[in-house]
């Protein structure tokens, strides 16, 4: 059997191994619905209705028990739903086959044109739900309703009052009814917190699953297998060992055409206050009781109450030049498309470490990492500081890898030290296996009843306290982002405040790709 075959067999299998027997899931049977409002939107197209392909095309959704409903205003007719996701299923790097697969996926599509703040709307779609769930013969109050909200958050209280009143799974024989919000949810602590009691007024905490696709990517995922199941980790990961560490994203776009949504939200609110904080969650907390969710939940909740105030000094805000000129950005805009900003985390483990969270659009490259460096060696005897620190770098995307870098002997007859690397590259160990898409993982949780990598509620407080000061600050005028080339790598005031904290940069480290 060829190695890639082999990997593929054991990837569904490990995923049962590890997660269901800790997480209590007992495998649901009943007819299941799974409803895409703002069906007409972008990310429905681009990210919900793509991975519900791919979940069906690898035999996690059954057309025997599935039916997906659209949802939105516009008025279109099924096949103009049909035919407007149909592109975003398949390209010219699909399998063949595929296109006979994608129309059978499409056929298990029907759309309801609605408002979100009428009744009308959603008494159509529970007819249809329930129209479907008869025509499976499905027992009433065995069936699965799962309403994913595509749609922008001013509209979740009114959609939730709507599903509660006119949707809701009858009773109560195994089925349930289950609602996915997306972010950006709220702009701020407060706003934010009314959010939730609009919404937890109406769906319990287990109903409600809060979706940060990070959580679903496959190198944040193995974050807690590589922590708590190496043992050489577990005595180098603290405040004794590690110097500083780094969560970065970057982009090498611009807001391309997503200005207007951008300005009201900025970097910070769009990818380091969920994104970015969550991975740090993941890189900082203690180990859970079990992998049961609410046990890694309360370890994340933890470190999020552990990070002290941000300092204004240990901020650099940056906004591209150019950023101004879409038409649908304000002329005096306020709003950084960068932000590096060090975050403090008061306890045992990590006093004194500075976790850099740093994010930028239209910068010099796309990437996104976890660095962490480790001390200098004391005593160095083979003058180790010229050569560079150790440090751990897991790169999250593009070509998800792990590698070491560290010190060797200079193979050759001189005594001399370079830096070299212990390299795990995905795309050469994990030949032949393709990586799923965050929102494909998430979406199958969220029909399995697994909470581990969604947001509880206290975490999401937790998270907008600590960012919310500084927010506002910007807000207020008070913080002015410095203004940087598209294509660099931002303000250079960003990697003076990186060298202040701590971090030393490696000079004269040449990587040479492995060949396949
Ligand atoms: N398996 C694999 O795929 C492997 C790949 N490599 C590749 O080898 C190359 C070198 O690796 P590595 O040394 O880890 O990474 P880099 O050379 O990309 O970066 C090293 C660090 O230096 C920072 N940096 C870069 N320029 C400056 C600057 N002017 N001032 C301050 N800081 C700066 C980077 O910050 P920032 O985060 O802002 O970019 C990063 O933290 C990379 O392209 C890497 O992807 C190496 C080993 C294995
Ligand atoms: O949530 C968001 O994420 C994307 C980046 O996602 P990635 O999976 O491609 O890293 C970002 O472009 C967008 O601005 C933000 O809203």
């Amino acid at each position: 059997m060829a190695s890639g075959q082999w990997v593929m067999e054991k990837r569904s299998s490990l995923r049962n191994d590890s997660f269901s027997r800790d997480n209590d899931n007992v495998p649901e049977t009943g007819c299941l619905s799974i409803i895409v409002l703002g069906a007409s939107g972008d990310l429905a197209k681009k990210k919900t209705f793509p991975a519900l392909f791919n979940l069906y095309r690898q035999g996690f959704l059954q057309s025997n028990e599935v039916h997906i409903f659209g949802y939105a205003r516009t008025k279109i007719s099924d096949d103009e739903l049909r035919n407007r996701i149909r592109g975003y299923l398949i390209n010219e790097k699909s399998a063949p086959g595929q296109s006979e697969q994608v129309s059978e996926f499409l056929q298990l599509i029907k759309y309801v044109s609605g408002s979100y703040d009428t009744e009308e709307g959603f008494q159509l779609l529970d007819k249809e739900i329930s129209a479907h769930e008869s025509s499976k013969n499905s027992l009433e109050g065995s069936s699965r309703r799962l309403f994913y909200f595509a749609l922008p958050p001013s509209v979740y209280p009114s959609v939730s009052r709507m599903i509660k009143k006119c949707c809701m799974n009858r009773s109560d024989l195994g089925g349930w009814t289950r609602i996915v919000v997306e972010k950006p949810f709220g702009k701020d602590l407060d706003s934010s917190e009314k959010l939730s009691a609009q919404i937890g007024e109406l769906f319990e905490e287990p109903q409600i699953y809060r979706i940060d696709h990070y959580l679903g990517k496959e190198l944040v995922q193995n974050l807690l297998v590589l922590r708590f199941a190496n043992r050489m980790f577990l005595p180098l990961w603290n405040r004794d060992n590690i110097d500083n560490v780094q969560i970065v994203f970057r982009e090498d776009f611009g807001t391309e055409g997503r200005g207007g949504y951008f300005d009201e939200y900025g970097i910070i609110r769009d990818i380091i206050q969920n994104h970015l904080l969550q991975v740090l969650c993941l890189v900082a907390m203690e180990k859970p009781v079990s992998l049961k969710p609410e046990h890694i939940r309360d370890e994340k909740v933890k470190v999020l109450q552990s990070v002290l105030p941000i300092k204004d000094e240990e901020v650099v805000l940056g906004q591209y030049d150019g950023y101004r000129d879409d038409p649908t950005v304000p002329d005096h805009s306020n709003t950084p498309t960068f932000a590096t900003a060090v975050l403090r985390i008061h306890n045992e483990r990590w006093e004194g470490v500075p976790f850099i969270l740093k994010a930028g659009k239209a910068l010099n490259s796309r990437k996104a990492e976890i660095r962490i460096q480790f001390k200098d060696v004391p005593g160095d005897i083979f003058k180790c500081k010229k050569q560079g620190r150790n440090e751990f770098v897991i790169r999250l995307q593009p070509s998800e890898a792990m590698y070491m870098k560290l010190t060797v002997k200079q193979p050759g007859l001189e005594m001399s030290t370079a830096q070299s690397e212990l390299d795990l590259s995905y795309r050469q160990r994990y030949q032949g296996v393709t990586i799923p898409e965050a929102y494909e993982r998430l979406i199958l949780d969220t029909i399995r009843g697994d909470q581990q990598h969604f947001v509880r509620r206290d975490e999401l407080k937790a998270a907008w306290e600590i960012f919310t000061p500084l927010l506002h600050r910007i807000d207020d005028g008070e913080m002015k982002p410095l203004p940087y080339n598209p294509g660099s790598r931002g303000p250079a005031e960003a990697d003076e405040l990186l060298s202040k904290v701590g971090y030393v940069q490696t000079h004269g480290y040449i990587w040479i790709p492995p060949t396949l």
